[in-house]
């Protein structure tokens, strides 16, 4: 099937069996009922995910990029969406990384505070 083939979500929720097994994942359609037994997280969090969008359960693992190279393998086509069907799932890396960058910025903060403190002490006992 080639990989420019279009599928609406109504038609991939349809493929929810182990053997026809489809998954959404960043807008495009997998095909993943020959890797099912194979899947070295198990077949149930594949099950649980088939016939729909699995960004952020596939994201939230950080898979390989032989992960990934495997997942190119199964691509069947991409996702057309509609006015109705569920928005696109963000991944959370961007939450995480602003997150983690305020932290460093009051450690730094925090750090050259301190410092001017200690630099201060150091003043005031020489003199
Ligand atoms: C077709 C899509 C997927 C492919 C090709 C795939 C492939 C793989 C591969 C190759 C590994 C081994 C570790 C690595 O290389 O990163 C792995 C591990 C894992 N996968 Fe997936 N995966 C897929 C979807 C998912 C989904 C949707 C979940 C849902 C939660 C999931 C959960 C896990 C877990 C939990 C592990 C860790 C297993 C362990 O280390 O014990 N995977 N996957």
């Amino acid at each position: 099937m080639p990989a420019t083939q279009e599928y609406t979500y109504t038609e991939v929720k349809g493929h929810n069996t182990k053997k026809d097994l489809f998954m959404v994942i960043h807008d495009k359609v997998y095909s993943v009922g020959s890797f099912v037994d194979e899947h070295p997280g198990g077949e149930e969090v594949l099950m649980d995910v088939g016939g729909q969008d699995a960004t952020d359960s596939f994201e939230d693992v950080g898979h390989s990029d032989e992960a990934r190279e495997i997942l190119e393998g199964l691509l069947v086509g991409k996702l057309r969406r509609t006015e109705s069907d569920p928005k696109p799932k963000l991944s959370a890396t961007t939450t995480s990384q602003t997150g983690s960058s305020t932290d460093a910025g009051t450690a730094l903060y925090a750090f050259v505070l301190l410092a001017a403190i200690v630099a201060f002490g150091a003043w005031k006992y020489v003199q």
